[in-house]
């Protein structure tokens, strides 16, 4: 049988583009993409990308906060115009969008600038009506927000949305408590919007590790974000030009603009997977096997869409092994152990990899090497903010099992403590390394004695 396409790629997001651009620009296969919307996807267009922009943006005025605590008695942060930032934003978005569209053109994929589904193993139908047949067919669709489905939830705002205000509220909601709900409640109180955070748990970042989540709770509350925590909204209305919440404890409030970030779902409805029988789980997220493979031996799927950790390096690599392994008769697998994540608050981030110090003590006896310490640039202009560096130990191997960092640039220092601890390093390898002095990432080195050594209770103890 012949084909239009060795592949077809469905959605131009991290994952699709990065497996169209490997299958065709190195192993020479043809390769057709459609993208319903902007290549990039969510990451470059409106997710990673312009939403660190916004941290470093909103950064201003931490940042001459600590300037006057050095002396520099007049530093100010001044107005900011989110005009002017939106402009820049605007154009560096296009930008980046005529990159990721030139490096597949000059790999030599067909653009088709449309929604495609899926119409058999071998076919996708493209919006204006052509199908298009390949040998495989990768689906890359990623996710969207999820609302929860409350009376006005259509007065709300999801992140799409967020970046193309017009104008800065005066006071927003946010509800949630997950990566996107703690950085733009960093972002809009730097911004100088007031900004109340409701999220239904006692601590935010679920999954993270306790002692981190209560640190990162503490800062937004000693930030000025008003932490409402253990409520959700039950309604949202219209009131003039404001909207007025209900929250399940009774109390109404009002606000300018209300931004739901309370999780995202595989976009797969309307994809036109109940014609080929591709198997999803429960939540709608496509099932594959280690080999990104669906039930359908032709079909596969990275990314978002296969809900397994929803970070743009780990679309990217599925994306690329899923290449190699069809295209480049080099097979493999992609690890979902160890990857790091970095939460980007204000003025600490949250970095983390590997296991939390919970599931440490779920699994068993775990040496905690822990230290919590006021930072000296911060210290020296008159904060109180606390930093947190926290390594996990096997006691019978030595293997570090898990890092977790609060405090300034901590994505930064994560991404190279995850080299290590991917590569199974020990606590005497840590030890045995020299430290950079003065730096705050060398109490990665030199913690010698555990906080805590937890022993698991053996079974009937
Ligand atoms: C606000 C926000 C901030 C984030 N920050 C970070 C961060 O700092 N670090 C990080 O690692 N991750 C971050 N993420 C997560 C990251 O963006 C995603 O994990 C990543 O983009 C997933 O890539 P993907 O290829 O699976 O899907 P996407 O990037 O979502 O790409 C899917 C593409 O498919 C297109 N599409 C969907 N269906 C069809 C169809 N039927 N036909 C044609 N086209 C279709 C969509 O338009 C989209 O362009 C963030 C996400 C958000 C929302
Ligand atoms: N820095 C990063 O790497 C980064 C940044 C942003 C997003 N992301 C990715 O995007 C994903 C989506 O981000 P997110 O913050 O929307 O999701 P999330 O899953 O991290 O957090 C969702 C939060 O919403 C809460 N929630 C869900 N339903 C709710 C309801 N009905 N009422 C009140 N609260 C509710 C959840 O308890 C949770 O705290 C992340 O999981 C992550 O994979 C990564």
């Amino acid at each position: 049988m012949t084909f239009d396409y060795d592949l077809f790629v469905i959605g131009g997001g991290s994952g699709g583009v990065r497996a169209a651009r490997i299958a065709s620009g190195e192993y020479g296969a043809r390769v057709g993409l459609a993208e319903e919307s902007r290549l990039g996807g969510t990451c470059v267009i409106r997710g990673c990308v312009p939403k660190k922009l916004m941290v470093f943006a909103s950064n201003a005025p931490l940042m001459a906060e600590e300037m006057r605590g050095y002396g520099w008695t007049q530093a100010d942060t001044g107005h900011f115009s989110w005009d002017i930032f939106r402009e820049k934003l605007d154009a560096e978005l296009n930008r980046l969008e005529q990159v990721y569209k030139s490096g597949q053109e000059k790999a030599g994929v067909d653009l088709y600038f449309q929604r495609a589904t899926l119409v058999d193993h071998h076919t996708v139908e493209l919006a204006d009506g052509t199908r298009k047949t390949a040998k495989y067919i990768l689906i890359a669709a990623g996710g969207r927000p999820s609302v929860p489905d409350i009376p006005g939830k259509e007065l709300g705002l999801i992140s799409d949305q967020i970046f193309l205000l017009d104008k800065l509220p005066r006071r927003i909601l946010l509800i949630g408590g997950g990566f996107i709900a703690c950085e733009f409640a960093t972002i809009m109180n730097g911004m100088g919007v007031e900004t109340v955070l409701a999220y239904r748990g006692d601590a935010v970042l679920r999954g993270f590790d306790r002692q981190a989540r209560d640190m990162a709770s503490q800062q937004l509350t000693d930030m000025g974000v008003d932490l409402r925590l253990g409520v959700s909204p039950a309604k949202l209305e219209k009131d003039g030009d404001r909207i007025a919440v209900t929250f399940d404890d009774g109390v109404t409030d009002h606000f300018d603009a209300v931004f739901f970030a309370t999780g995202r779902a595989p976009y797969t409805k309307g994809l036109g997977l109940e014609n080929t029988g591709v198997r999803l789980k429960g939540n709608g997220a496509i099932e594959v096997d280690e080999w990104s493979q669906t039930s359908v031996p032709s079909i596969f799927a990275v990314g978002d869409v296969t809900d397994r950790i929803n970070l743009t390096p780990v679309a990217i690599r599925e994306g690329h092994s899923f290449a190699d392994t069809i295209f480049g008769s080099k097979p493999r697998k992609v690890s979902h152990e160890n990857v790091a994540s970095a939460v980007y608050m204000r003025p600490h981030e949250l970095g983390s990899v590997g296991l939390t110090e919970e599931q440490a003590k779920e699994r068993g006896d775990v040496d905690v090497y822990a230290t919590v310490f006021r930072p000296m640039r911060s210290m020296f202009a008159g904060s109180d903010a606390r930093m947190m560096m926290k390594l996990l130990v096997d006691p019978d191997t030595d293997k570090v099992l898990g890092c977790h960092i609060f405090g300034p640039e901590a994505g930064e220092m994560i991404q190279l403590a995850a080299i290590p601890i991917t590569m199974g390093a020990t606590k005497a390898q840590f030890d045995a390394t020299m430290a950079v002095h003065p730096t705050a990432a060398e109490e990665l080195v030199t913690m010698r004695q555990p906080t805590l050594r937890y022993r698991k209770p053996k079974d009937g103890e």
